[in-house]
């Protein structure tokens, strides 16, 4: 096998004003989902570590959750993670060891003079920089000190030895039901490997310079040659089993970097395997992506669409390495500053999140846990991650307004708009999980919020229950793609049929949400949509549908000042020009959840308008009726039958190991809500992904 393959990622793009720009060496460790399929025998003696310590964003601080709120943990499912960091009832945060280059000994962080971190307040300044200019030589991570690029290419002994312990997972694996998919309400989600080798940008990409896009460098052109690579899966008919018997989890590394320089055409050493195309290497690359980090194919494939090949190796290996600990200071009870003193009184190590936040502090080190200290239990501040804001000061609640938060438990961003409106107008806090509002309940009393109601109601019921809302937020279930470094689980446990039921309820949702608001209000008017999933069915194509079925509401300008545009098209489908108003986050680029904020001004409607709405609320693609029951009446079976047959026969090579001609099974293909009946729901309660496999 040739050489160790290196890659040289820059750091990501530092955020405006973020602290986070300063890199360290991370020592994390983290589990894997016992669930990754496909790592064998790999899991037991090997530790993925080379990939964790030089890809990704290197975070400061590593956090032990030791306490939890059984309530809250059970009530816990993919597609409502992306808050699970306020779930977090004790938070521990380990000191943090800086790894100097010129030293292996690891030291302790000095911390700063309280004193002479100065903070500003207001939310209302954004523009005033000085709360974010820290006096020189307070940054205990300062780039100087950090290692730097150079020094990500150590040598395999010099890594921290169990960052990432495959062998040490035990996760239960919920049994998956991938059998077949419905609608996608129009969704064209065909994967074909012409539509591929465009999105992976196999040295197609002009605009590239040699640096890289975006802060992502790779060295792979200078060290990487085919030395004896092979494309296994390629020859097995791409259904090979992702660990091939014998092969090391560091072969499958640096194949795996091989194949990024192949596919991005970089340099002439980077020649493939004589005799096979673009294609067949972009399959084992996903493949091999597959096994390194413990993902299902399924997915692996669904994520990599979203960018070029480089970048897809950094966003994988930035869901290795978790996000920086942050803290919203909460306005209604105490001010940043007096909490960021109060907390460096007990040793906590911390600095304004970035320049964008008002409230924000990020956490690096603390030796009391964190979502324990008397300033927590007392109200002063909420464990919220840093994309998390971003949705709330996107949708910025003016104060005596009335606020619809649709689906809201644990509550950190109901808590945030309560504080924005300086307790005065109200925010309707809805939850459909009765649980969930027990800590969003909690959440509320303790953050002194006195302008909150909690309900419990399927959000669909919106705007039946109540309307006229100025502003109203949907933070969306979701499948939890962005938030992968906080659940393994997702790597593994989502099928094609999870995102298209995903997408039909956030479709269903966005309407509500829409017509929930009053296009009179006079101070308001907006909508927001936000997920903590990168995937497009969950983010632009609902947006795209949106604008569709509601032509009185159109997208404006989120007023963040950073993310990345919307996608405008995606595998062939066009949606509206104006969907490149939304943004998207990324941990790899931005060092924080994945995210996706859009946000809508509703107006008045015409008269046919009101008569479509009424057509697309009695036709919505998933209903409810008395007893709970689900039916997809809207679901359109033609549109459904490619999607269907390609869950068949999946799901019959998986299961039984026959491989089945599509067309054979497009053949014998029929609705499954048709054949299986209405999918239940119990009455009250969300529905949920994993609930509707199992239904
Ligand atoms: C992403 S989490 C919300 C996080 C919350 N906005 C926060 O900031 O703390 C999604 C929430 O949607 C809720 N949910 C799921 N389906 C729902 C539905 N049909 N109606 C209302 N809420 C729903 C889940 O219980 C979950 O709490």
């Amino acid at each position: 096998m040739g050489r160790r393959a290196k890659l040289k990622q820059a750091n990501p793009t530092p955020l405006p004003g973020s602290g986070g720009d300063r890199s360290s060496r991370h020592k994390g460790k983290k589990k894997a989902s016992s669930s990754a399929p496909n790592l064998g025998s790999l899991k037991s003696s090997k530790k993925v570590k080379v990939a964790k310590a030089k890809g990704g964003r290197v975070t400061k601080r590593q956090v032990d959750k030791v306490d939890e709120d059984s309530d809250i943990e059970d009530a816990m499912r993919p597609g409502e993670l992306s808050e699970s960091e306020d779930d977090e009832e004790t938070v521990k945060v380990k000191s943090i060891k800086k790894r100097g280059k010129e030293s292996s000994e690891e030291e302790d962080i000095e911390r700063g003079p309280a004193k002479e971190l100065v903070f500003s307040d207001s939310e209302d300044d954004l523009d005033v920089d000085e709360d974010e200019q820290l006096p020189p030589g307070l940054h205990e991570f300062d780039l100087d000190d950090a290692p730097s690029d150079a020094d990500s290419d150590m040598d395999e002994d010099d890594m921290p030895e169990d960052e990432f312990d495959l062998g040490e997972d035990d996760e239960e694996e919920e049994e998956e039901d991938s059998a077949f998919a419905s609608s996608d309400d129009g969704e064209d989600d065909d994967i074909d490997m012409a539509d591929e080798d465009e999105r992976v940008a196999i040295g197609d990409d002009e605009d590239e310079d040699e640096e890289g896009r975006d802060g992502i460098t790779t060295n792979l052109e200078d060290d990487i040659e085919n030395e004896g690579f092979t494309l296994p899966a390629v020859d097995r008919g791409g259904e090979y089993e992702d660990v091939e018997h014998g092969t090391s989890l560091r072969d499958v590394e640096a194949r795996m970097r091989w194949l990024v320089g192949v596919c991005m055409g970089k340099g002439e050493k980077a020649q493939g395997v004589p005799g096979k195309s673009r294609s067949d290497h972009l399959v084992q690359l996903q493949h091999d992506i597959a096994t390194y980090f413990g993902y299902n194919l399924f997915l692996v494939e669904k994520l990599m669409k979203l960018f070029p090949a480089d970048e897809a190796l950094a966003f994988f290996e930035a869901n290795e390495s978790p996000r920086p600990v942050s803290i919203r200071a909460n306005t209604l009870r105490t001010r940043r500053r007096d909490l960021a003193q109060a907390l460096m009184g007990r040793g906590v190590n911390l600095e304004p999140i970035a320049k964008w936040s008002k409230v924000g502090l990020t956490v690096f080190e603390s030796p009391v846990p964190i979502g324990a200290t008397p300033e927590y239990l007392a109200g002063h501040y909420m464990l919220q991650s840093a994309s998390s804001f971003l949705p709330v000061i996107a949708l910025s609640p003016q104060p005596n307004e009335r606020v619809l938060d649709m689906a809201s438990a644990p509550g950190g961003k109901t808590t945030y708009i309560s504080a924005l409106l300086q307790n005065t107008g109200v925010v309707f806090a809805n939850d459909s999980n009765k649980a969930r509002t027990k800590s969003l309940t909690a959440n509320v009393h303790r953050m002194g919020c006195k302008n909150v109601v909690v309900c419990n109601y399927d959000a669909r019921e919106f705007p039946k229950v109540m309307g006229g809302f100025d502003r109203v937020l949907l933070d969306a279930p979701c499948s939890g793609t962005g938030v992968i470094s906080k659940d393994g689980s997702v790597k593994v446990n989502k099928s094609e049929r999870d995102f298209q039921l995903l997408s039909q309820l956030q479709k269903q949702l966005i309407l509500c949400a829409l017509d929930s608001c009053s296009p009179t209000s006079s101070t308001g008017g907006y909508v927001v949509y936000s997920t903590c999933s990168v995937t497009v069915d969950e983010d632009e194509a609902v947006v795209d549908y949106a604008l569709k079925k509601r032509p009185n509401c159109h997208l404006v300008e989120t007023g963040l000042e950073f993310g990345v545009e919307g996608f405008k098209s995606f595998e062939g489908k066009t949606f509206h020009p104006s969907v490149s108003l939304t943004r998207r986050f990324y941990p790899h680029k931005h060092n924080m959840d994945g995210f996706f904020v859009a946000k809508f001004r509703v107006e008045k409607r015409t008269k046919s308008q009101k008569n479509d709405t009424a057509v697309d609320a009695a036709g919505a693609d998933i209903t409810i009726d008395d007893d709970g029951a689900a039916n997809g009446s809207a679901f359109n079976e033609a549109e459904d039958a490619a999607y269907i047959a390609e869950g068949k026969r999946k799901h019959l090579l998986k299961t039984k190991g026959i491989k089945v001609a599509p067309a054979e099974v497009e053949k014998s293909v029929k609705s499954p809500l048709a054949s299986s009946g209405p999918v239940r729901i119990p009455k009250g309660k969300k529905v949920t992904e994993k609930r509707r496999s199992k239904a």
